[in-house]
C-alpha cells in the first residue's frame, strides 16, 4: 500500500512515520502531475505547497483547527490530506469536487474562497468568534504574495495588530502571482530573501540564546516583542512587526520539519503572527520549475514533456482583443492599458511588451485598477481595464464613483463574460450587466463574434465616456461574418427579419440563437433574429418598429436574469399598447457550480435545444 492510500482523513497523515515524510510529498506530487495532465488544474501553485500543508496538518488538527486558503487555487494537497483523494476523478467537473475550499464539501475546508486576499480577513473574523465563544483551536490564514498585493489584505494586516489572542498568517511567498509578482511589497519581500542568510545568523544567536537553561527561552521572547531597537537585530519584517503583527521567518518552505518548530512557535503566541515561508511555485516538474506563469492553470497536457495536448486552432476573445488593442494603440498614443495581475489572462501581456510604457500591471488590485484608470482619463489618456468579469465585481463602487459620476473615458474590456466553466460559482462571470447595468452613464456593448469585437474596440476608444464590452472565455465565434453593420451607439442589428416571433440575443447568445432560429425554421415556426450588440442602451427605436408585425419576443443573454436586458425589454413591452409576449432566457437566482460550460448551458436550459423546447411548450408549437 502507498504510503497515499493509507490517508483517509485528516489524522491520518500523523501516522506515516517522519522518516517517510519525503516519500509521501513525492508520492503527493506524482499524483497532481498525473492528475493535471490528464484533467488540467491549478498544477504550479499546488506543486509548490505540498510539504507546507503537510506541515501544517502535522501542526495543526483540522477540522478542529480552521485553515483558510487565499484564492484556495492551491488546496488540493490539503482536500487530499483531509481524506478526498478517491473524489479527484471528479474535481472542477459538474457534481465532482471543487477546484477551491468548500465548505459544503468537507469540514476542513474551513472558509470559501476563489477571489484573492480575503482569507486575513476571514481569518481575524473567525479567530475573534473563537475568542468570543470561549474556544480555543488555532485559526490559520495562508496567503500568497501575490494575494499579498490585493487592498483587502492590507485593511486586514492594519486590523490584526489589534489580536490578543493567537492568529497564524502564512506567507507563501514563491515570487509569483500568476506572472511574475509586481510592485513595493513584492520588492520589500524580496529583500528579506536576499537577507536569508543575515537572518539564518541571526537565528542561530537567537537559538544559542534559547538553549541557556530557564531563562532563554523568555529572553528571546522578550527580545522578539520588545519595542526598542534591540528587535531590529533579531526580526526582519519589520513592516510587519510595526502593524502589531509578529513576524517569525524566512523559513524553507519545502523542509517540513523547520516549519512546524516555527508553527510550534506561532502558536504560543497570543497575537497575530505572521509566518514567512519560502516556496518554489512548480517544485517537483521540470516544465512547472521552469514555466510556473504557463502552469499556474492547465489543461490536459503531455505528461513527459509538458506540452498542451490541445492545439488552439483559432483565436479567442482574449487573441482578438489583444490584437486589435494594440493596432489601436499605434494609432492613438492616448491608449494605455491596466490589468490587475492578469497580463496573460486578459491579453494585455502582448501591449505590453509592444508598449511598456503605456501599461500598467497593479497587482491584484481590482479597486485600485478602477480609480488609477479613471486618474488616467481624467489626465488625458484613453485607459482600457481589461479584467475579468467576475474580478470586475470587486471594482463596483469606483466603477461607480470615480468613472461613472464624472463620465470618464475608460473602456471596460471584461473577459470570461458568461460561464467560465472549471472555476465554477466563484469565477462565472454572469453578474456584470447588472451591477454595470445599474450604473448611469456607463454603456455596454457585447460582440456576436470576433469581427464585432475589433469594431466594438474602435467604437469604444472614440466614445468618450465609461463603456464596457464584454466577452465569453474561449474561442470566437467567427460565424455570421457577412453582417457587420457598423456600430452606431445604443443600435441593435438586424439579421434576419421574418414575422410573429422575434429572437433578441445578446453576445454569446447570438450564435446560440441562430441555431435555435435552423431548429425553428425546421419546425415551420420562422424567427426574426436581433444581435442586441447594446445592453445598454437598448434600442427601443428598433423594438418598436419590430411590434408591428410581431407579437412574441425572446431575450437571450449569459448573465443572471435580473438587471440583464431581458427585463428591460419586458418592461419597455409592458408598456406597449399592443399586448406582447416576452420569453427570457437568462441564468437564475442561483451561484453557478463548476462544470463542464457545454454540460452547464445544458443544466441551466440556455444551449439551443432547451431555447426550442421551452418555446414550442410556450407557444404550442
Ligand atoms: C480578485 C481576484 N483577482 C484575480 C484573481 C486571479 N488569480 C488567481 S491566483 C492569482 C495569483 C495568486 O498569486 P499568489 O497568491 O502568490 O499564489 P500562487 O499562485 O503564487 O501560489 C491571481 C491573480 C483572483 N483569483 N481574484
Ligand atoms: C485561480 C484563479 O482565479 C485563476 O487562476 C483563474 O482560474 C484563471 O482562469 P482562466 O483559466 O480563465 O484564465
Ligand atoms: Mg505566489
Amino acid at each position: 500500500m502507498s504510503r497515499l492510500d493509507q490517508i483517509n482523513g485528516p489524522a491520518d497523515i500523523r501516522r506515516i512515520p517522519v522518516a517517510e515524510w519525503g516519500a509521501l510529498a513525492s508520492e503527493i506530487r506524482r499524483f497532481l502531475i498525473s492528475h493535471c495532465a490528464e484533467s488540467g488544474g491549478h498544477l504550479a501553485s499546488n506543486l509548490g505547497v505540498v510539504e507546507l500543508t503537510m506541515a501544517m496538518y502535522l501542526s495543526f488538527c483540522p477540522p478542529e483547527d480552521k485553515i483558510i486558503w487565499d484564492v484556495g487555487h492551491q488546496s488540493y494537497t490539503h482536500k487530499i490530506l483531509s481524506g478526498r483523494k478517491k473524489d479527484f476523478a471528479g474535481l472542477r467537473q459538474f457534481g465532482g469536487i471543487a477546484g477551491f475550499p468548500k465548505r459544503n464539501e468537507n469540514p476542513c475546508d474551513a472558509f470559501n474562497t476563489g477571489h484573492s486576499s480575503t482569507s486575513i480577513s476571514a481569518g481575524l473574523g473567525m479567530a475573534t468568534a473563537r475568542d468570543l465563544r470561549g474556544e480555543h483551536h488555532a485559526v490559520i490564514s495562508v496567503i500568497g504574495d501575490g494575494a499579498l498585493t490585493g487592498g483587502m489584505a492590507y485593511e486586514a494586516l492594519n486590523n490584526a495588530g489589534r489580536m490578543k489572542s493567537n492568529f497564524i498568517i502564512v506567507l507563501n511567498d514563491n515570487r509569483m502571482s500568476i506572472s511574475e509578482n509586481v510592485g513595493g511589497m513584492s520588492a520589500y519581500l524580496n529583500s528579506i530573501r536576499t537577507s536569508a542568510g543575515y537572518n539564518r545568523l541571526k537565528e542561530n544567536v537567537a537559538e544559542a540564546l534559547s538553549a541557556i537553561p530557564g531563562l532563554g527561552k523568555r529572553m528571546v521572547e522578550s527580545l522578539r516583542t520588545t519595542k526598542n531597537g534591540i528587535k531590529q537585530l533579531f526580526v526582519p519584517g519589520m513592516l510587519f512587526e510595526n502593524l502589531g503583527v509578529t513576524y517569525l521567518g524566512p523559513v524553507d518552505g519545502h523542509d517540513i520539519k523547520k516549519m512546524m518548530r516555527v508553527f510550534e512557535e506561532a502558536r504560543r503566541l497570543n497575537r497575530a503572527v505572521l509566518v514567512h515561508v519560502i516556496t518554489e511555485k512548480g517544485k517537483g516538474y521540470r516544465p512547472a520549475e521552469r514555466h510556473p506563469d504557463l502552469f499556474h492553470g492547465v489543461g490536459p497536457f503531455e505528461l513527459a514533456t509538458g506540452v498542451p495536448k490541445k492545439n488552439k486552432h483559432y483565436p479567442d476573445y482574449t487573441d482578438v482583443f489583444s490584437k486589435t488593442l494594440i493596432q489601436l494603440a499605434a494609432e492613438d498614443s492616448r491608449i494605455v492599458a491596466v490589468t490587475a495581475a492578469m497580463p496573460e489572462g486578459t491579453g494585455l501581456a502582448a501591449f505590453g511588451r509592444r508598449y511598456p510604457q503605456r501599461y500598467f500591471d497593479v497587482g491584484i488590485a481590482e479597486q485600485h485598477a478602477v480609480t488609477s484608470a479613471a486618474g488616467l482619463a481624467a489626465g488625458g489618456m484613453k485607459p482600457v481595464v481589461a479584467v475579468y468579469s467576475s474580478f470586475l465585481q470587486r471594482g463596483f463602487d469606483q466603477v461607480l464613483h470615480d468613472v461613472c459620476i464624472q463620465n470618464l473615458p475608460v473602456v471596460f474590456a471584461i473577459d470570461r463574460a458568461g460561464l467560465v466553466g472549471a472555476d465554477g460559482e466563484t469565477h462565472q462571470g454572469v453578474f456584470d450587466l447588472s451591477y454595470l447595468g445599474c450604473i448611469p452613464n456607463m454603456t455596454i456593448l457585447a460582440p456576436k463574434n470576433c469581427w464585432e469585437l475589433e469594431e466594438e474596440l474602435r467604437f469604444a476608444f472614440s466614445y468618450g465616456g465609461p463603456i464596457a464590452i464584454r466577452y465569453p472565455r474561449g474561442q470566437a465565434y467567427r460565424g455570421l461574418g457577412e453582417h457587420r453593420e457598423p456600430i452606431r451607439f445604443g443600435k441593435a442589428e438586424l439579421l434576419f427579419r421574418e414575422e410573429k416571433t422575434a429572437l433578441l440575443a445578446l453576445g454569446s447568445m447570438v450564435s446560440t440563437a441562430e441555431h435555435v432560429r435552423e431548429k425553428l425554421k425546421a419546425l415551420g415556426q420562422p424567427c426574426t433574429l436581433v444581435n442586441m450588440r447594446f445592453a445598454k442602451p437598448i434600442d427601443r427605436e428598433l423594438l418598436a418598429e419590430l411590434a408591428e408585425t410581431h407579437q412574441n419576443f425572446v431575450t437571450l443573454e449569459e448573465n443572471v436574469l435580473r438587471g440583464g436586458f431581458g427585463l428591460e425589454v419586458a418592461e419597455w413591452a409592458s408598456s406597449q399598447e399592443k399586448e406582447l409576449s416576452v420569453t427570457h432566457i437568462a441564468l437564475p437566482d442561483a451561484y453557478v457550480e463548476h462544470g463542464d460550460v457545454s454540460v452547464l448551458r445544458q443544466h441551466l436550459g440556455i444551449d439551443s435545444d432547451s431555447i426550442v423546447r421551452v418555446l414550442r411548450d410556450k407557444y404550442h408549437w
